[in-house]
């Protein structure tokens, strides 16, 4: 079944909305290099890391500026999982993983999906996303569902699936893609910017279920 990661929860309230849909895993958004509001304060990062029940998993994603900044972060929050987006080659990635500790996450380019091979040895699961120029994510953007499949195809490590995705358009993505996970942030959001129960629901039931969904037979219709 494919697992389920909500990103850019701001507060206990959301982390409530969030578990209590039944999500894997919840993404915290602490030390990047874009204007976003989905970032909190490494203390507001620690504290929701803190709050987070047992079985579900914490994702710290950040931008570090070099790896000892990404090793500072990873040691004052405590996540289960560090997400990089942004510009560390390969060989500081394989050095972080071996220094932390925590599972390590790498978001790639879709538009760059090739270059994903690159990473595939250095990592615990790579995340395809559609970033914005300035490299960080939260765009609400999709990309081509199809070439990130093809691109998957030749992978070793675990894919997560972000960009863009919605309860409307999910279901649609975990069966052209199949995914290990998706990842949504702007997706599930409320106008205030916190997460909608009723859209993380729909998005949980959405992505678990849509192997099992048949589309209408419209066929026999004249
Ligand atoms: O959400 C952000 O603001 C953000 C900022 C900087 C780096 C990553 C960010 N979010 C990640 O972006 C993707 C997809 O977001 P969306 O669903 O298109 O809004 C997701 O992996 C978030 O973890």
């Amino acid at each position: 079944m494919t697992r389920v990661k909500i990103c850019g929860l701001t507060t206990e309230a959301d982390l409530e909305t969030v578990v209590d849909a039944g999500v894997d895993a919840v993404g915290i958004i602490c030390g990047v290099s874009v204007d976003t509001p989905r970032e909190v304060s490494i203390e507001q990062a620690r504290q929701l890391v803190t709050a987070t029940p047992p079985f579900v998993t914490t994702v710290l994603v950040t931008m570090p500026s070099d790896p000892d900044h990404a090793r500072e972060l990873v040691d004052a929050v405590g996540p289960d999982v560090l997400q990089i987006h942004g510009g560390l080659e390969p060989d500081d990635l394989d050095h972080l993983r071996s220094s932390i500790n925590a599972q390590l996450l790498y978001a790639v380019d879709a538009d760059d999906a090739t270059n994903a091979a690159a990473y595939d040895d250095v990592v615990d699961a790579l995340l395809v996303d559609t970033p914005g120029e300035d490299g960080g994510g939260g765009t609400g953007k999709t990309h081509d569902w199809e070439r990130t499949r093809q691109a998957a195809t030749d992978l070793e490590s675990p894919l997560i699936l972000a960009g863009g995705l919605t309860p409307d358009n999910v279901a649609d993505a975990v069966r052209t893609v199949e995914p290990f996970a998706v990842d949504a942030a702007s997706g599930v959001e409320a106008d205030d910017g916190s997460k909608d129960p009723t859209a993380v629901q729909s998005f949980v039931d959405r992505a678990t279920t849509a192997h099992r969904t048949v589309e209408p037979d419209s066929s026999h219709l004249p």
